[in-house]
């Protein structure tokens, strides 16, 4: 589904700050996969991410998606397969802008608009059935800015926008780091439902290491730009925070105190 081959990127090439960050990665991904995505401070886990989304070009390998060679595709032309959530919601929705308005413009992805017609207004009740079943009393706040939204409520509607289009893939970059642990772990919830409902494959950044051991069905670790472990399904399903913790001494130069701090 998703295949990625012999994936390299440097920052800073031919300069004394010269920094090899992804290092001839190879990863095969199958439909419906929930991959949880583990890694030490500068691992290279946002910048894998970056180069799937196209967000800068990958030096040497290949990345196909669904079959197709997306490798030379601009970010935005991947955009239409790859929805994405970022920790920063200001990355993933406009805060300027209502609801109602981030909504119609996820909704008119691909499409030429503009704002004025792209605001969809008969599509008010389906969106607002929609928002009801995130369970965040989203529905009745379709003309607020989503700026003055909670944390908790600006992911969920960030994560929403992400999966309306049915992508083929979803990105996750730390997208509950910044909220608060029960904020946090009710967009684990709701993430994992959306995830479920739309059968989307799904790749999920995160030092939280309740969340990489409760949600998906594989489990990755990286470290210097490498794959270190790889494990799914049963040995998955039977991963203890210690089993984790040991692959950090393993595999990673040390733990962080945010991962611990996840449990
Ligand atoms: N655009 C960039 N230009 C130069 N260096 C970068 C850039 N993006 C990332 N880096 C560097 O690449 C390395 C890997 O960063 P990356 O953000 O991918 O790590 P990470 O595993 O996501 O780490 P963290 O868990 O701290 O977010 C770091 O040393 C970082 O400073």
């Amino acid at each position: 589904m998703l295949d990625i081959s012999n994936l390299s990127k440097t920052f800073s090439p031919h300069t004394p700050l010269e920094n090899k960050v992804i290092d001839n990665l190879s990863l095969q991904v199958a439909s419906k996969d929930f991959i949880t995505l583990l890694g030490s401070n500068g691992a290279g886990k946002s910048t894998l991410l970056n180069l799937i989304a196209g967000t800068y070009p990958a030096d040497e390998g290949t990345i196909s998606l669904d079959g197709k060679d997306i490798t030379s595709r601009k970010a935005y032309e991947r955009a239409m397969l790859i929805g994405r959530v970022h920790q920063d919601p200001r990355l993933s929705v406009s805060p300027n802008m209502t609801l109602l308005e981030n909504l119609s413009l996820a909704d008119a992805k691909g499409e030429s608009f503009s704002l004025k017609k792209a605001v969809n207004l008969k599509r008010i009740s389906y969106y607002k059935e929609q928002l009801a079943q995130l369970g965040l009393g989203l529905e009745d706040k379709l003309n607020t800015k989503i700026g003055l939204l909670s944390g908790g409520q600006r992911q969920a509607v960030a994560l929403y926008m992400a999966v309306m289009k049915k992508p083929k893939l979803l990105l996750l970059d730390e997208h509950t780091a910044a909220l608060d642990p029960r904020t946090s772990e009710l967009i684990m919830t709701v993430t994992d439902s959306l995830i479920r409902k739309e059968e989307i494959t799904t790749l999920m950044v995160t030092h939280n290491m309740k969340h990489a051991l409760e949600f998906g069905n594989r489990l990755i670790m990286m470290h210097e730009g490498h794959i270190v472990k790889d494990v799914s399904g049963e040995e998955k399903s039977h991963l203890t925070t210690e089993n984790v913790i040991q692959m950090f001494k393993d595999n990673a130069d040390s733990i962080e105190d945010r991962f611990v701090l996840g449990l």
